[in-house]
C-alpha cells in the first residue's frame, strides 16, 4: 500500500502514517510538502493519505476539513498520537522563530515569551530544516523525537501548553463501492458533512434534535464557511456508531430531506471499544 503523508521525514504525520502502515500487510511512505498536496496524491500517487484532523488544544485542522467539503474522501481509520515539542535555537537570542501553523497554537505560552516574529511553515520538519539552513540567529519549534538526530546548543524541552497534548489523524482514500468490512466487536465512529444549500431559521437545531431523538451521540461538530456568502456554513460532524446502525441510518435519512448529507466513512474509534 502506498501511503501519502506530510513531509519531509520527521513529522508527526510520519509517525501516524507508519502506525497505520504497520496495521497493513505491506506499505511504502511518500512525503508531500503541504496537507493539500498530500490529499491530492490520492488516487494516482498513493492509495491512502494519513493527515491530521484535530488537535486536542487547537481543534480541527481547517485545510483538511475544507478539502473534504470540496472533494469528499472516504475516512477508513483514525489514530491518536501524543505530540511533544521543543524549542531549539542556534543562538541564545533568536531573532525569529520557525513554527508550523498548527504547532504554533500548541506552544503559545513559550512563544509568547519571545518578542520576535513567528515564521509559519507547512510542516514541523520544514521548520527544523529552515533553522538548520539559517545563518541568522533563529529558533524553531520541532517535534521532541527529532532531537536525537541533531545537536543544538540551545534547547527548551517540552514547550507544549498542555502535557497531555495529542493530535488525531485520519487515513483517507478515494471513495470505494465496497466499504471496509465491519467488525461487530469494534466501536465505530462515523464522519459526515451536512452541506448547507437551503439555509433557514433553526437549521442546526433541527438537525441536532434528530440526532438527539435517535440517541446518536455526536463527538464533534464544526462549521466551516462556504466561502459564498457571510452566514452560510457547512457542518462537519462525527458521531459514535456505524453508518449501517439503524439509528444513524434513520437520523441521516431525516436530515437528508432538508440538506445534503455526505457520509465520509465509518471507522474504528481510536478511543477503543466503548
Ligand atoms: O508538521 C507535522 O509534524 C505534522 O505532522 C502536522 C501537524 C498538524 O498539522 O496538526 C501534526 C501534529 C501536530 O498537531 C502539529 C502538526
Amino acid at each position: 500500500m502506498r501511503i501519502a503523508t506530510l513531509g519531509p521525514a520527521g513529522t508527526f504525520s510520519e509517525l501516524a502514517a507508519c502506525e497505520y502502515g504497520r496495521q497493513q500487510t505491506d506499505y511504502t511512505l511518500q512525503f508531500f510538502p503541504a496537507l493539500g498536496r498530500v490529499l491530492k496524491a490520492i488516487p494516482n500517487e498513493a492509495d491512502v493519505a494519513v493527515v491530521p484532523i484535530e488537535n486536542i488544544v487547537e481543534g480541527m485542522v481547517s485545510p483538511v476539513i475544507d478539502t473534504f467539503v470540496k472533494r469528499p474522501l472516504e475516512i477508513v481509520a483514525e489514530l491518536s498520537i501524543p505530540v511533544r515539542f521543543s524549542l531549539v535555537a542556534n543562538s541564545p537570542k533568536p531573532e525569529k522563530i520557525y513554527a508550523q501553523f498548527v504547532a504554533q497554537g500548541q506552544c503559545s505560552d513559550c512563544l509568547g515569551r519571545y518578542d520576535v516574529p513567528i515564521m509559519n511553515t507547512a510542516s514541523n520538519s520544514e521548520a527544523l530544516q529552515l533553522l538548520l539552513q539559517s545563518r541568522e540567529p533563529a529558533a524553531a519549534v520541532v517535534p521532541e523525537h527529532c532531537l536525537a538526530q541533531h545537536h543544538f546548543d540551545h534547547v527548551e524541552h517540552d514547550i507544549t501548553d498542555y502535557a497531555h497534548n495529542e493530535t488525531r489523524f485520519v487515513a483517507v482514500r478515494e471513495p470505494q463501492q465496497q466499504p471496509p468490512e465491519r467488525d461487530p466487536a469494534v466501536a465505530y465512529k462515523t464522519s459526515l458533512l451536512i452541506v448547507d444549500d437551503t439555509d433557514h431559521p433553526g437549521l442546526l437545531v433541527e438537525h441536532l434534535q434528530v440526532f438527539a431523538g435517535y440517541r446518536v451521540n455526536l463527538t464533534s461538530l464544526v462549521s466551516r464557511p462556504t466561502g459564498q456568502k457571510f452566514g452560510h456554513y457547512h457542518f462537519y460532524l462525527e458521531c459514535e456508531g456505524h453508518q449501517d446502525d439503524s439509528a444513524i441510518r434513520a437520523a441521516l435519512t431525516l436530515i437528508a430531506l432538508r440538506n445534503r448529507v455526505v457520509v465520509l466513512g465509518s471507522y474504528p474509534s481510536s478511543a477503543g471499544a466503548t
